[in-house]
């Protein structure tokens, strides 16, 4: 499938730039409902009946013409439509004209009256032209949709989705499987919209690639095409030193385990050496507990300056378990005015939920690449104006006001650097809603940034590589599980079979 996602109104553009091209509306429309019927073929069972809800606008006209080709079939089909036919504009009133009649004006009861077990609807109310809250019939047949259960394929996307950013507008339909057209939209990946569309299936129909890259869309799928190209695997006449020396900076005694966590990860991730620097008080517990990471003992943040002053020390996590306060800003401030690859996460963006402006003016001074990765919780605390914005446009806002990459955590995980690059990530499993998988998160972010990663590709990289840990780890996972699965996963993406 490709990465590239594209907006509702992005669509349209391509829509309108094929059609001036040379293709009629029309015939994307009648390939459009052709992916729909071939949709349902596979879905409904063989003595199904099937019941096309269609709206007033193209995404009925979708409907209109998978309703043709499924009765030519001689398939058993009900069409409801939503308003006034004789309203209906362009392409859409031409594949209800050429669907020749066999109509009902929608009603609940349309929906209510389907025997249990013996209807597969269709979705073809609203797709990309929603722009407004549902109300009246359309929502409540929406809702009687919902609560029937019949399995549903939804038309481009569920009724009631908002393609932009995965967000309902007043109600939207819970479909078993989507079907879209060209490219995906953020909604189909952003939570709730990517439950509510099933599985997502996009169908060709006739959008030339170049088309799509004349829009240069700046917005993702998370996956390997998106940075497989930046990362290496260890050269044959490589040096461990060729790999980074990444640095995970410790709290203090009681909290240490964030941080042995994050800097296996580190490790894992491919960094040829991980050092915890840590209080001399903690560096007993950490010596007690770490191989191949290595351990320095540091006093304060003018020890971690010292410690520094090796420039082969590449990269650098902070955060993890490292307490909340002014001795974690004053650490945010050297980091930041080290030339280094930073990333900070946790208790460091925590301490300046009441110093922002303080944090936002370090940031962009920041003298190397930054990385931050905040949870919904730490999001809000640093950035609240943006937190009722959905959480593609919060991200974007906040790299932007910030000057960093942000990496905003969640079900679906939006990474976003200052420029407007975005990559929307979509192979984590709930089981990673453990304690302890963030730090590990970080950690893999800081291996990759030790190996020269440029940060927007690092972040983007860790976060697939985190949510593949999860899933070869599988149900029950804590988050040490996820280090001996990374070990899978880098030989995934080596190329390499397990061995
Ligand atoms: N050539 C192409 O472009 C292709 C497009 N394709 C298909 O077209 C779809 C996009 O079509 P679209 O732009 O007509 O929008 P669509 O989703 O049908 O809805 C618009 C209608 O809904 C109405 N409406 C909106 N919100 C509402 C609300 N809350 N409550 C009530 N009404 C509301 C709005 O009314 P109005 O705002 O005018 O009052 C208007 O009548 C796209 O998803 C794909 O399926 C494919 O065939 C491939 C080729
Ligand atoms: N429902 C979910 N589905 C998939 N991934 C999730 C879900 N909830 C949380 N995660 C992931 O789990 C990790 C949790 O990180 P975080 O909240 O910082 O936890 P901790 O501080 O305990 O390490 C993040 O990478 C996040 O994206
Ligand atoms: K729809």
């Amino acid at each position: 499938m490709s990465i590239e996602l594209l907006t509702p109104a992005e669509m349209a553009t391509a829509d309108a730039l094929t059609i001036a091209a040379g293709t009629a509306g029309i015939v994307l429309m009648e390939r459009a409902g052709q992916g729909v019927s071939n949709a349902v073929l596979r879905e409904a069972g063989a003595d199904a009946e099937i019941r096309i809800l269609c709206g007033p606008g193209n995404n009925g006209g979708d409907g209109f013409v998978a309703a043709r080709l499924l009765r030519r079939q001689g398939r058993p089909v009900r069409v409801a439509v939503l308003g006034d036919p004789s309203q209906l504009r362009s392409d859409a009133r031409s594949a209800f004209e050429a669907m020749g009649g066999g109509w009902e004006a929608l009603s609940l009861d349309f929906v209510r009256s389907a025997p249990a077990g013996r209807v597969l609807f269709v979705d073809a109310l609203f797709g990309a032209g929603l722009d407004r809250p549902l109300e009246g019939l359309a929502r409540a047949c929406i809702e009687a949709l919902n609560e029937a259960g019949a399995p549903v394929v939804a038309v481009d996307l569920p009724s009631g989705l908002n393609g932009a950013d995965g967000r309902m507008l007043g109600a939207a339909v819970r479909a078993r499987h989507t079907v879209t057209f060209c490219r995906r939209k953020p909604g189909h990946l952003l939570q709730p919209g990517r439950c509510l569309c099933g599985t997502t299936e996009v169908v060709d129909i006739g959008i030339a690639d170049a088309t799509v890259a004349s829009l240069e869309p700046t917005c993702f799928a998370n996956a390997p095409g998106l940075w497989r190209a930046s990362w290496h695997p260890p050269a044959p006449e490589g040096h461990k030193y060729d790999r980074g020396h990444a640095v995970v900076v410790s709290g203090p005694l009681a909290t240490t385990g964030a941080a042995r966590l994050a800097a296996s990860a580190a490790l894992r991730a491919g960094a040829g050496l991980v050092t915890v620097a840590c209080d001399p008080s903690a560096l007993i517990v950490h010596a007690a507990h770490l191989t191949a990471v290595m351990v320095r003992p540091v006093r304060g943040v003018d020890g971690l300056g010292e410690m520094l002053a090796d420039r082969r020390l590449n990269a650098v996590l902070f955060g993890p378990g490292a307490g909340v306060g002014e001795g974690a800003r004053s650490v945010v401030k050297r980091l930041l005015d080290a030339e280094r690859a930073v990333v900070l996460d946790a208790d460091a963006l925590t301490s300046f939920g009441d110093a922002r402006e303080h944090f936002l003016a370090l940031s962009r001074a920041a003298r190397g690449p930054l990385v931050l990765t905040p949870h919904d919780g730490e999001f809000q605390r640093l950035f609240p104006a943006f937190a009722g914005l959905d959480r593609l446009s919060a991200a974007r806002a906040a790299a932007r006001e910030c000057g960093a990459v942000v990496v905003l955590k969640g079900a679906d995980t939006v990474i976003a650097d200052p420029q407007g690059r975005a990559a929307i990530n979509d192979n984590a499993s709930p089981w990673l809603a453990t304690a302890g998988t963030g730090d590990v998160l970080a950690g893999i972010v800081t291996g990759l940034l030790a190996q020269g990663l440029p940060a927007f590709e690092a972040a983007a990289m860790a976060v697939w590589m985190h949510g593949e840990a999860g899933r070869v780890a599988g149900a029950g996972l804590i988050s040490e599980d996820l280090l001996p699965a990374l070990k899978l996963v880098v030989a995934g993406l080596a190329g390499e079979e397990d061995r």
